[in-house]
C-alpha cells in the first residue's frame, strides 16, 4: 500500500511531518510520501522522504503568471503529483494538459475523482492512479471505507474497466491503521490522506499507527 499525506495548507510543519514520514517509511519498508505546498517541496525533499506537489498547472513554460510548472515541481524534489483533488478541481481539458505536462517530465500522476463514473473517466486519460475521494467525508472522523465501501468497489470496477493498468487509491478520512487495512481489503493499492497526520498532536505516532495496517 501507498500512504500518499498531502498537507494541504495546514498549518503544520512540512519538515517535522517530512522527517517522521521518512523515519516511519523506512523502519517499515513502505512506501510513504509527503505532498507539501509548493513553496515547501525543496526542504521536504532534503529530509530524503518520497516527495509530491499538490498540482501542476496545466501549461507549459511561458506567460503563465502564478502557475506551477511540472518542470518547477520536478526541478525542487517531487517526484509525483496530484491533479484535479477536490480542493483544487480543473476541468478535463486541463486534467488531460496537466497529465501531458507531468509527461514531459517524469512525474508520476494520481488524478483525484468525487466518484466511480468520474474514477472511470480520470482512468481513460491514463495517469498512473487515480484516488476516489468523497467530497462530503473529506476532512472527517470516518473513513471511505468504513462509511461508503461500495464507492471504492465502485472505483475499483470502473478504473479496472477502463485500465487494468491505472491504480486506484481512496482517501477522505483515512487516519488509522485499520482505515488502511479496509482500504487495501476493498481493492485499493493506496490511500491519500491529510488531517489525519497533518493536524495529529503527534504525527509520527499517527503514521506509526496507519502502517500497522499494512
Ligand atoms: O488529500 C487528502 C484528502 O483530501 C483526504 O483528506 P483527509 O484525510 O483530511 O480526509
Amino acid at each position: 500500500m501507498f500512504i500518499l499525506v498531502n498537507l494541504k495548507a495546514y498549518p503544520c510543519d512540512p519538515v517535522a511531518v517530512a522527517r517522521a514520514a521518512r523515519d516511519v517509511a523506512d523502519a517499515h519498508g513502505v512506501r510513504i510520501a509527503v505532498a507539501p505546498q509548493a513553496a515547501d517541496l525543496a526542504r521536504v525533499e532534503a529530509t530524503g522522504v518520497e516527495t509530491w506537489a499538490q498540482h501542476v498547472s496545466p501549461v507549459e513554460h511561458g506567460s503563465h503568471t502564478g502557475s506551477t510548472l511540472a518542470e518547477a515541481v520536478e526541478a525542487n524534489g517531487a517526484e509525483g503529483t496530484l491533479i484535479n483533488h477536490s480542493e483544487r478541481r480543473v476541468t478535463l481539458a486541463a486534467v488531460d494538459d496537466a497529465l501531458a505536462a507531468a509527461r514531459r517530465t517524469d512525474l508520476e500522476t494520481i488524478v483525484c475523482a468525487n466518484d466511480p463514473e468520474q474514477a472511470g473517466a480520470a482512468a481513460a486519460l491514463s495517469p498512473d492512479a487515480v484516488a476516489v475521494e468523497p467530497p462530503a467525508l473529506i476532512g472527517g472522523d470516518v473513513s471511505v471505507a468504513t462509511a461508503d465501501p461500495e464507492i471504492v468497489e465502485g472505483a475499483v470496477a470502473a478504473v479496472n474497466a477502463v485500465d487494468p493498468d491505472v491504480e486506484l487509491f481512496c482517501g477522505a478520512g483515512v487516519s488509522t491503521g485499520d482505515d488502511v487495512e479496509a482500504a487495501r481489503d476493498l481493492g485499493a493499492t493506496g490511500v491519500l490522506l491529510a488531517s489525519g497526520v497533518a493536524k495529529a498532536a503527534d504525527p509520527r505516532s499517527a503514521l506509526e499507527d496507519l502502517v500497522s495496517g499494512i
